[in-house]
């Protein structure tokens, strides 16, 4: 979908094409999460960091940075977990800011996670936080993790930033974490999963928004760790680019994946955060080389469980 935006001359570009091209271009269906912890930074960062917030902002950008740079051949997107960055204020968003500039710069798409979701008047302001130009600045990120449980009037400002500015969306269907189950799972009085009722709202959200490419701009989250779903919810929104937590720390692996591609390459992202991240921890490497030898890996891996 190339759409002429109402306040600039050039067209934009759908998201989901964007990332099409990327993945073609790159081989990679890696995502890299940037949740960088105080605590778990390599020793000549975390010295910095113990003498106040504006320390530790810095400790936490020069952190990202590197990791940037080494994962960037091997990684389509990265995706800077907000509140690791939140939890510094002011400090800590700047540094948000400049990471996912830096990004940006090295040719990575930016997926910020920050969950939002609110009713509409607020979610508007989400929306322009993360999705929309800041003046004569670019967008903060090209696609945003929502939380839908506020329904359809909380997404609409986060679908017309979709529509208006190119960006994307990956709405939380299925979590990865063991809690998921509590409500996502729980039954409708139609027999239907609660995750399988939002599956079909963000195949709705996205039928206007499907790029040239076939991809819609409104993706999903589904956790890699419940590989029982993700056929399922690859069945639920065939157009929707799938976003999968959960490879590496929390113990899935690729292959339990492979069955999110079945609508292209393209059809699917898979996050892996601190085990690429602070690969360093089990290595005799360097932090950055670490880092870029496990994004190596697994985006290899990745590939190979995709099948295309
Ligand atoms: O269902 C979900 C949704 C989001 N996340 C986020 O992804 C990363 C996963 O980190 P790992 O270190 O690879 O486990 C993290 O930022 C979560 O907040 C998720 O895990 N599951």
């Amino acid at each position: 979908m190339t759409v002429p935006p109402d306040d600039a001359a050039a067209p934009v570009v759908a998201f989901s094409d964007r990332v099409a091209d990327a993945v073609e271009r790159k081989r990679t269906q890696l995502v890299v999460g940037l949740d960088p912890r105080i605590d778990l930074l390599p020793m000549e960062l975390r010295g910095e960091a113990v003498l106040g917030r504006p320390s530790a902002a810095a400790a936490l950008e020069r952190f990202c940075k590197g990791i940037v740079d080494a994962v960037a051949p091997y990684a389509v997107a990265v995706k800077p977990q907000a509140a690791f960055f939140e939890a510094l204020g002011a400090d800590g968003w700047a540094a948000l800011e400049a990471v996912c500039a830096y990004a940006s710069g090295a040719g990575l798409l930016v997926i910020a996670d920050g969950k939002r979701g609110d009713i509409g008047s607020t979610a508007r302001a989400y929306a322009a936080a993360f999705l929309e130009p800041r003046g004569s600045e670019p967008r903060l990120a090209d696609a945003l993790t929502v939380n839908p449980y506020l329904g359809s009037d909380s997404m609409d400002p986060f679908l017309a930033a979709c529509r208006r500015h190119g960006a994307g969306v990956f709405v939380l269907v299925r979590t990865s974490n063991r809690g998921g189950r509590d409500i996502q799972d729980a039954i409708l009085s139609d027999g239907t999963p609660v995750w399988r009722h939002v599956a079909g709202l963000v195949r709705e959200w996205g039928e206007d928004m499907l790029g040239e490419r076939g991809m819609s701009s409104v993706g999903a989250v589904v956790g890699a760790t419940v590989p029982r779903a993700i056929g399922e919810a690859r069945r639920a929104m065939p157009q929707a680019i799938i976003l999968l937590p959960g490879v590496g720390a929390q113990g899935a692996t690729p292959a339990d994946v492979a069955r999110a591609f079945t609508s292209g390459p393209a059809s699917a992202l898979v996050n892996a955060s601190r085990s690429v991240i602070y690969a360093y921890r089990e290595s005799d490497d360097d932090w950055r080389a670490a880092a870029g030898a496990e994004a190596a890996r697994l985006a290899a891996e990745i590939w190979a469980a995709a099948g295309w």
